[in-house]
């Protein structure tokens, strides 16, 4: 990966993604950002019938698309708060990851958190991608690892 894949783009630059329209997304709409400067753009429901979720119920939605994130960039695909706040409904895997060599088709797994069934109709905004650039880590195995105030605290140590 060069070092040029991770630098921050201008402004005014937007991330090149090559996109592919899957047979089953014919006349779907494909990701797009809502508003000037959205952080996600939307993905849509490619089922072809009607799809209900009962309460506690999930489901791995098709979205008919497959796409080649950049090296060095992954797509977050994240739970619209909407239909969170409205319907209990999110992705089980928040924020789930798309790596960059990744071909196959994107699904979002939703879950529906809330009392009732809820609907999901071919075209509807299931999900939204956020694109953010990603570093590999280089392990370094070693016997002791450097002091630090927390040390080992963590899950509530400074209390709530
Ligand atoms: O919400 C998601 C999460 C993942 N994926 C796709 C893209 C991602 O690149 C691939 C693998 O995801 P992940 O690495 O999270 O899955 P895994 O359970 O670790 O499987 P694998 O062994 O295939 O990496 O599945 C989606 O379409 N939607």
């Amino acid at each position: 990966m060069s070092a040029t894949a991770l630098k921050p783009q201008p402004e005014t630059a937007a991330l090149n993604v090559r996109i592919k329209r899957l047979p089953h997304a014919q006349g779907l709409e494909l990701p797009r950002y809502e508003t000037e400067l959205a952080a996600g753009c939307d993905v849509r429901a490619a089922v072809t019938e009607p799809l209900t979720l009962k309460p506690g119920e999930r489901f791995m939605v098709p979205t008919g698309i497959a796409i080649a994130v950049p090296p060095g960039w992954e797509a977050q695909m994240r739970p619209r708060s909407g239909l969170a706040a409205k319907h209990g409904i999110s992705c089980v895997n928040a924020p789930g990851t798309i790596d960059a060599d990744y071909r196959g088709e994107l699904k979002v797994i939703l879950i529906n958190h809330g009392a009732e069934d809820f609907t999901i109709n071919r075209g509807d905004r299931i999900g939204q991608m956020v694109f953010a650039p990603v570093y590999q880590a280089a392990f370094e195995e070693v016997d002791e690892l450097d002091d630090t105030a927390r040390g080992s605290g963590g899950f509530g140590s400074t209390g709530v």
